[in-house]
């Protein structure tokens, strides 16, 4: 029996035989050669850096002077509030900072948390998408203003932010697809935060703002850097340089927003803004968990390597889908793209 499959504007005919051997070869050959590939690159290569290693996506290590253990010692000396994480049957999980009492400021003990549960993340073999919001109607005001105050000192201070630019930056690299779901305000590293999100989506009357110059300061968990990457150089240095407000429609037109939601409280039966936020990452996260997984790795490769890293990270990724499940399947249901 034969198949007619159709993908983009031209037509292929496969056979079941072919289908079978193709995934025969896949996982005798392909695979094996791309785990043996991934291996060797593990210890220096990009794609080892990037992708293959739960937490190896640190920017900071020992080789750096950075003493993981020891600062979270000194950080778990600031208590209060939590980061909580609930992983849904549905693949999508939601990460609530949860400080209310500070505007979900984040204290040291927060700051803790969020790797702990980045690192339960990237074990999560089911997952494809992941919204981040904080509690009780507003996103985070960034850094404990009381552990700020105590953490005066420059050394210190940098430590701290190797610590949330490692978190950060392996939060924005995990291989789900993620969502800041901004609701009232994000001030500091909570603006922050949300650059360290695939996505953001902005509710009614909320609003971004890297209040950094006001307290004097730069950006240190990372921010200005994917800042520059989202809305690029120009406006990242208006909205730095100007501390200014990014409200939804401000932040649609910079690119900093990618969806502005509406208010829940307005209608009585509305989509609470979870839900919206659930709702719109859904039409990113249709799909078997490793399509999806993959689809996030290449972009983030695509993101962040040199091409001719980027491309191979991109074969050995496609290497890991070729002749999978979904492909077989797809071709087996004659799927066409009208
Ligand atoms: C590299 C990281 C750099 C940073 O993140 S530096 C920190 C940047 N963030 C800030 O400076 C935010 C300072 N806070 C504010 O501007 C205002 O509190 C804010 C968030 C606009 C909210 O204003 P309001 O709605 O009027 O509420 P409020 O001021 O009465 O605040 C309610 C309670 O929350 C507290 N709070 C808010 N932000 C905090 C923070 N970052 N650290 C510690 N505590 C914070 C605030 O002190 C107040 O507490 P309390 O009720 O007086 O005990």
């Amino acid at each position: 029996m034969d198949f007619n499959v159709t993908q983009h504007d031209s037509h292929y005919k496969v056979s079941v035989g072919t289908l079978l051997l193709l995934n025969v070869f896949n996982r005798m050959v392909l695979c094996p050669l791309s785990r043996q590939l991934l291996k060797s690159s593990s210890s220096c290569g990009a794609w080892g850096r990037l992708l293959q290693r739960p937490s190896s996506g640190c920017v900071y290590s020992s080789i750096h002077g950075f003493n993981q253990k020891e600062v979270k010692e000194k950080l778990q000396a600031f208590p209060g509030g939590s980061i909580d994480l609930l992983k849904q049957d549905s693949g999508i999980a939601i990460l609530t900072i949860n400080n209310p009492s500070r505007m979900n400021a984040f204290s040291g003990s927060m700051m803790v948390d969020l790797e702990d549960k980045v690192s339960q993340l990237e074990k999560w073999t089911d997952g494809k998408g992941l919204i981040v919001q904080g509690a009780a109607e507003t996103f985070c005001s960034g850094s404990d203003l009381s552990a700020v105050r105590a953490i005066s000192d420059p050394q210190d201070g940098m430590k701290m932010c190797m610590f949330m630019q490692n978190a950060l930056t392996r939060l924005l690299r995990l291989p789900l697809i993620s969502v800041a779901l901004v609701e009232g305000r994000a001030l500091g590293g909570g603006a922050e935060l949300t650059t360290a999100c695939d996505f953001r989506l902005m509710a009614h009357a909320s609003v971004i703002q890297f209040v950094h110059k006001h307290m004097g300061l730069v950006p240190g968990w990372g921010g200005a850097a994917r800042l520059v990457n989202i809305v690029g150089s120009q406006n990242a240095l208006k909205l730095l340089g100007g501390a200014l407000k990014v409200d939804p429609e401000f932040g649609l037109q910079i690119g900093l927003a990618d969806g502005v939601l509406e208010g829940s409280q307005v209608e009585k039966h509305a989509e609470t803004l979870l839900q919206q936020a659930t709702n719109w990452l859904s039409l990113y996260t249709k799909g078997p968990a490793p399509v999806i997984q993959a689809v996030k790795k290449v972009v983030v490769s695509g993101r962040e390597l040199p091409l001719s890293e980027t491309l191979r990270t991109e074969k050995d990724v496609f290497g890991t889908v070729w002749g999978g499940p979904a492909n077989l399947q797809a071709l087996a249901s004659k799927s066409i793209h009208k």
